[in-house]
């Protein structure tokens, strides 16, 4: 079965490309979504994506990728579970405070890459702790837009080194 990446965006990145280009670059985050999935199709992976700028909504997404609560990725036509492989996240300003999105990360126990557009380290204090990177399998920062490439090509290629093990 063909494997399948979920990239979820957080809070106030559906204003990538039209605030702050000089820290977020110009590109929409539908720009983003199309590149990371260009990406995805040219590696043989599938690509789903999620922003939201709610915090219990991104929670439900990921339960939601395990086949738990109000969010269960089923297939209609089947109803088998779509549940992806792995997930690329950037939770915006989430990374910095939600123990809740780790928790439910931790939870489903789905392999996940940190994206961040901007070099979180360079930034101000508080931007530098994540509540999410001791736990990811990759964190990709400062490569602007095309940390989501190099994200979903690290994803993808781990997955494939998984399904050759
Ligand atoms: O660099 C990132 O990708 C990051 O995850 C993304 C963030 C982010 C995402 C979207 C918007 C903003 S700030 C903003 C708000 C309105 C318009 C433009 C930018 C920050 C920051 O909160 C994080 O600290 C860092």
């Amino acid at each position: 079965m063909t494997p399948r990446i979920l990239l979820i965006n957080g809070p106030n990145l559906n204003l990538l490309g039209k605030r702050e280009p000089h820290i977020y670059g110009s590109a929409t985050l539908a720009e983003v979504e199309a590149l990371a999935r260009d990406q995805a199709s040219s590696l043989g992976v599938e690509l789903e994506t999620f922003q939201s700028n709610h915090e219990g909504a991104i929670v439900d997404r990921i339960q939601g990728a395990a086949g738990w609560g109000p969010e269960a990725a089923v297939d209609d036509r089947t109803e088998r579970l779509r549940k992806p492989s792995a997930i690329v996240i950037n939770p915006g300003a989430l990374t910095h405070t939600s123990v809740a999105i780790r928790d439910a990360l931790l939870a489903v126990d789905i392999p996940f890459v940190e994206v961040h557009v901007s070099n979180i380290h360079a930034r101000e204090p508080f931007r530098k702790h994540s509540y999410l990177s001791d736990k990811a399998v990759a964190v990709i920062c400062g490569l602007g837009v095309y940390g989501y490439t190099a994200a979903i090509a690290f994803a993808a290629r781990h997955l494939k080194a998984g399904e050759r093990e």
